[in-house]
């Protein structure tokens, strides 16, 4: 099967910065794809390569087969792209936007205004469909830009910090929309600073770090790569903390805290009933056991430390960026911001 995204070697250097350095990245058909990585990583320069907004420096980058440079109409015909900046056209009231958008893609007049229609019913302003993009709430402009990426019906979904600032509510309704056109067959690119919604939504996430992939793999198999903690309370603790066999190498620390020993293990689940049946061995009688699962974010922090941290809606939005500003046609040297 074709992958939906294959890089190869990609890379990146704007002047002064290498803001990509050898990625290479398979994205399965179909998946629903994590792009984590601090501020400043690589994310959105990675997704302007594949629709065609920044040029590459070097390697390959496909989607669906089609390079997206030498194939550039294809290959941007199959993605919808949902930026993290709003690049609306102001002036239109919102359905005729998306007429615009699919005229450009070549959809026929009648079916454009039939699929515009469609799209803002599904995100849930179609009662907004006469007003101009300037006049939507914050939410509604989110949800805007989603269904303007919908109207291409695109086999690739890439949405760049999609919840950023919105809230809980909102946070819910794009979840399960995106979940559901997942589950529809549409593959899905998602970058995004809540690690807890890639641990939730994503089958697999890739952590870029600057302007390389430091790790792919399921979120359940990167939380295993971090440490859990074990808390166990005793009823006779020993004077200091007992030296373990138990676990096959997976316990990292034990340490003793009053009448509770805090183990730290990788796979603690899996450490605990060994944990406990030495202790038992050795002839103490616990009173309570906690398992404590490392989470995503985590794993995130300890494999990108030294770098930005992780921030929250108010990141580095990129404006003025002269690249997101603008955009170029392929085969330029660069250009962003057109979501074409
Ligand atoms: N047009 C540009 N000219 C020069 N440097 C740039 C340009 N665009 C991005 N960069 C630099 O490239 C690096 C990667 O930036 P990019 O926006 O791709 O990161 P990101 O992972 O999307 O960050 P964030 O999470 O903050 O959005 C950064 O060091 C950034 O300053």
């Amino acid at each position: 099967m074709t992958a939906a995204i294959e890089v190869r070697d990609l890379r990146k250097r704007y002047e002064g910065v290498q803001a990509l350095d050898g990625v290479s990245l398979t994205v399965p058909e179909g998946s629903f794809f994590g792009l984590l990585g601090p501020n400043g990583a690589g994310k959105t320069t990675f997704i302007s390569i594949l629709v065609g907004l920044v040029r590459k420096s070097g390697g390959t980058a496909e989607v669906f087969g089609y390079d997206v440079e030498d194939d550039y109409r294809e290959a941007r015909d199959a993605i919808g792209l949902a930026p993290q900046e709003f690049n609306v056209d102001r002036f239109f009231p919102i359905r005729e936007v998306l007429e615009h958008k699919a005229g450009y893609h070549g959809i026929p007049a009648d079916e454009a205004r039939e699929r515009a229609d469609e799209v803002l019913k599904r995100v849930g302003i179609y009662e907004k469909r006469d007003t101009r993009f300037d006049w939507l709430s914050g939410g509604m402009k989110r949800r805007f830009v989603l269904a303007r990426a919908l109207i291409t019906e695109p086999d690739l979904l890439i949405l760049d910090e999609p919840t950023a600032g919105v809230d809980v509510q909102l946070r819910h309704d794009l979840w399960d929309l995106i979940t559901e056109l997942n589950d529809g067959g549409t593959t899905i690119l998602l970058t995004t600073h809540y690690i807890e919604e890639a641990e939730r939504l994503c089958d697999e996430v890739a952590i870029l770090d600057s302007g390389r992939i430091v790790a792919v793999d399921s979120p359940e198999d990167l939380m295993d790569r971090g440490a859990d903690r074990i808390e166990i309370q005793l009823r006779n603790p020993p004077a200091e903390a007992p030296t373990l066999t138990a676990g096959e190498g997976n316990v990292e620390n034990v340490e003793l805290d009053g009448n509770r020993l805090v183990v730290t293990a990788r796979q603690g689940g899996l450490v605990a009933p060994d944990v406990v049946r030495e202790l038992d061995r050795e002839g103490f009688e616990i009173v309570d056991l906690e398992i404590s699962r490392t989470s995503l974010e985590e794993v995130f922090v300890e494999m990108t430390r030294g770098q930005e941290t992780v921030g929250g809606e108010d990141e580095d939005s990129g404006e003025d960026d002269p690249e997101k500003a603008t955009a170029a046609a392929p085969g330029t040297s660069g250009g962003a911001g057109g979501d074409r």
